[in-house]
């Protein structure tokens, strides 16, 4: 480790001190540490620091005594600044009494029942919360300056007598407080507004420090409101990296602090839970050190090196629980395998009027492998928009069947679920197979009915929502689960699946394109078909910006689509603040729309209506009853009408760029030249501009996936809700890619050696706490 080096140079230097070995014996002693850490230090990036400090100490015989004693001291020098750099090591005092880091932080020393209120609001509610609370940033108080030495706009500290005060009324309202601060090289003015209770410690003759940034005022050295600390001498004054905590109303930075030394002392008591060989791999600090190198470190190497093995602490855990659950569930068998004849998916395949792709062939033979396989499928089959999912899910419904099995379609929307029972049962009742929509819109009556088919096996294929899982609904024979899904499917929701059927097969299919790497992290417990190909005969769609001011010539160009048969989308964006305003959007888009194109039949879709009137707009569009189809973006996933081929979206900057390329997708699913336009404003800036441009040069929805991200980073990239994927303190998403990748093939090598975690007790209970119920390990644990 790179602190016994350093620590060994010290030692050395304090021998020479003592007198105990020479001057010349200290080259000797230095460069053969320096020789056998070399690779240390080297990865240390500390190759030139310690060359530095060689050269101080070269045997040269016509040294004089006085030379080198110079060279001691900048020798002791530099080995200071490299320690200063390198130190995370304190030893911690034991507190009088130890809490349990579950302890309600209402009990932790200068909280109490009303305070902890506050800090519940910021997530806090354990002690163990403070340790992994973030602050969102520091305070470097150790730099202090003579007044004299202090430059414009730096944050320093400096040490002063108050030698004047003055207070000016400007106004009701507004009272400025001035000091005159003096130490032995100038004076400063240190200013207040409106906080009178400085006064009464800032008295003239008294000591105290200001921490603040330094302006000129009349040519004068100023400091605005700075944080101060009265001090009898300049001894009393602690130096030290302050946290600066994201805060909440009700509670100031000063009190935080104050709680966090109350709760950082009892780091004394924690037990490293990272089995050895993470710590050694990643060069990891010890548990104490990381928790509280991110508090109050020691330097401000110790607060990266905190924050580095923070992140890896979680990167660690998250991939273990995800992978260890995969492992897991492959290991649940299924009871009986499943006897796929593939009598039936030939016939259904000789109906299409064209042949699958290699890639939706290749992903339809993995499915089949983890069908014949004992063992359950959870599988992930993630394509870009219209790639053709439905038919490789179809196929795997239809081998389920026959072979004797039900299966369980379920989408995220009943809208979308009504689009996909249509879809399948044209595809699946001509070849013998009984289907039935279930959604909450499903008269009760019928429920009934249908629940007791399909738990008497008359029924092949249910097609609902997501809440079929929730309800009551029993299966004679699940042997399938297709998962339709905008956003991610949570883990606990398909274990909760797992407990219905026999462990039946689970098929999730996406059409959100997440950059390969985060797609590891979000779906690591799914092994992953990816159809990376289109169907044949595919025009690229053009995508087109249009200002405002030019919408007259879209309206022609519109025009001239439907003259064809051709359907046309405008889709309106879900405005925030507003949903009457979107609505009035909507509404007055229809308005015109349906006046500019008299001849031409307006459809209307927004999500005030009920999810029948959605469905019947959504019928009469598919039904071409509708030439035209206004809508907000509800008409965002899953919907395939082949003779669409021009979609125009308003104030696209509304939109993030992967749904962009969703809505996009709606349009050019067959061989017809597609059009995508956007429309933007005439004032529109430069940033929306070139964001849009280059959206409008790709149709590989991992690129947009990954310019997304870029812009708006992974938080909103992926909803607010992130279903089932806890969120993360320490790692960034975007930033620690690397962080996240080694920790996952570290994870996967170190699992494949053990059975169980029973020899690491500690990590074991940590896996349980943090993620027992987001993941659901208690189960598998
Ligand atoms: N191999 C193929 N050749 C030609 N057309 C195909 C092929 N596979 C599917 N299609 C057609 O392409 C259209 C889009 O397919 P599908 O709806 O399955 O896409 P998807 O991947 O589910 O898209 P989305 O994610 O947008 O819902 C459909 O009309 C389908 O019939």
């Amino acid at each position: 480790m790179i602190e016994e080096v350093i620590n060994s140079f010290d030692y050395i230097v304090q021998l020479k001190e003592k007198g105990m070995i020479t001057w010349e014996e200290i080259f000797p002693s230095f460069y053969s540490i320096a020789k056998n850490n070399f690779k240390v230090i080297q990865e240390n990036g500390l190759l030139e620091d310690v060359k530095k400090i060689l050269a101080y100490t070269k045997p040269l015989k016509t040294l004089s005594e006085e030379r080198k004693e110079r060279r001691l001291e900048g020798l002791k020098d530099s080995l200071k600044i490299l320690k200063e750099r390198y130190l995370v090591d304190e030893v911690l005092e034991k507190p009088e009494k130890k809490l349990a880091p579950l302890t309600d932080i209402k009990y932790i020393k200068k909280v109490g029942t009303k305070r902890a209120l506050i800090l519940n609001k910021l997530g806090i509610f354990s002690l163990k919360d403070f340790f992994y609370y973030p602050p969102r940033d520091y305070e470097d108080r150790r730099k202090v300056v003579k007044i004299f030495n202090a430059k414009e706009d730096e944050k320093v500290v400096i040490i002063g007598n108050v030698v004047k005060s003055e207070e000016v009324k400007i106004n009701k309202g507004l009272t400025i407080y001035n000091f005159s601060v003096e130490d032995d090289s100038g004076v400063i003015i240190v200013t207040f507004f409106n906080q009178d209770y400085v006064k009464s410690y800032l008295k003239r003759g008294v000591k105290s420090a200001f921490y603040g940034k330094i302006e000129y005022s009349y040519g004068m050295k100023q400091m605005k409101s700075p944080d101060f600390q009265v001090i009898e001498s300049d001894e009393d004054f602690k130096s030290e990296i302050l946290p600066v905590y994201p805060l909440t109303f009700g509670i100031f930075q000063t009190t935080m602090r104050r709680i966090a030394k109350e709760a950082i002392q009892q780091t004394y008591f924690l037990e490293e839970f990272l089995p050895e060989e993470f710590v050694q791999e990643f060069n990891l600090l010890d548990l104490k050190k990381r928790i509280k190198g991110i508090h109050f470190p020691l330097s401000i190497y110790h607060k990266e090196r905190s924050w580095y093995s923070l992140k890896y602490e979680e990167a660690i855990l998250f991939e273990l629980a995800m992978i260890y659950l995969k492992l897991k569930m492959k290991e649940m068998k299924k009871g009986e395998t499943k006897e796929i004849k593939g009598e039936l998916t030939k016939k259904f395949l000789n109906t299409l009027n064209f042949e699958l792709t290699q890639a939706q062939k290749r992903s339809y033979e993995e499915i089949r492998k983890d069908l014949i396989s004992p063992y359950p499928m959870n599988r992930l089959l993630q394509g870009d928009v219209g790639s053709g999912k439905t038919v490789v899910s179809e196929l795997a419904i239809i081998d389920v069947c026959e072979a004797g099995y039900q299966a369980a379609v379920m989408n995220p929307t009943s809208v979308l679920a009504k689009q996909q029972f249509k879809k399948l049962s044209k595809d699946l009742e001509p070849l013998g197979l009984k289907i039935v929509l279930l959604t909450g819109d499903t008269k009760e009556s019928d429920k009934i009915l249908i629940k007791e088919k399909l738990k008497l096996g008359e029924i092949d294929v249910v097609v609902g929502t997501h809440a079929i899982i929730q309800q009551d609904v029993e299966f004679k024979k699940l042997g399938l689960v297709v998962i339709d899904e905008q956003h991610r499917f949570g883990v606990n929701q398909r274990l909760e699946l797992i407990k219905k059927g026999n462990h039946p097969d689970i098929l999730v299919m996406t059409a959100t394109p997440i950059p390969r790497t985060l797609a590891m992290t979000f779906y690591g417990d799914l092994d992953v078909s990816l159809i990376d190909e289109m169907p044949k005969g595919r025009r690229p769609i053009k995508t087109i910006l249009i200002a405002e001011s030019n919408r007259k010539s879209l309206y022609e160009f519109v025009k001239e689509e439907l003259d064809q048969g051709n359907q046309v989308f405008f889709v309106y964006p879900l405005i925030e603040e507003s949903e009457a305003l979107e609505l009035k959007n909507a509404i007055s888009m229809y308005e015109e729309l349906s006046k500019v194109f008299e001849e031409y039949k307006v459809g209307l879709l927004h999500g005030r209506l009920s999810p029948s009137e959605k469905n019947d707009v959504m019928d009469k569009f598919v039904q071409k009853e509708y030439d035209i189809l206004v809508s907000t973006s509800v008409v965002e996933v899953g919907i395939d009408i082949p003779d669409a081929t021009v979609m125009v979206i308003e104030h696209p900057d509304r939109f993030g760029l992967s749904q962009l390329h969703q809505l996009r997708g709606r349009v050019g699913r067959s061989d017809k030249q597609s059009y995508c336009f956007l429309v933007i404003d005439d004032d529109a800036n430069n940033e929306i501009k070139s964001k849009m441009n280059s959206f409008s040069k790709t149709l590989d929805g991992f690129e947009v996936a990954e310019i997304d991200l870029k812009w708006r980073g992974p938080g909103k990239f992926f909803g607010v809700e992130q279903h089932g994927i806890p969120e993360f303190k320490f790692l960034d998403l975007v930033e620690d890619i690397n962080i996240i990748e080694n920790s996952r093939k570290k994870v996967e090598r170190f699992l494949a050696t053990i059975q169980s975690f029973d020899r690491y007790p500690n990590l074991k209970h940590e896996l349980q706490t943090r993620y027992g119920d987001s993941i659901h390990l208690v189960n598998v644990l």
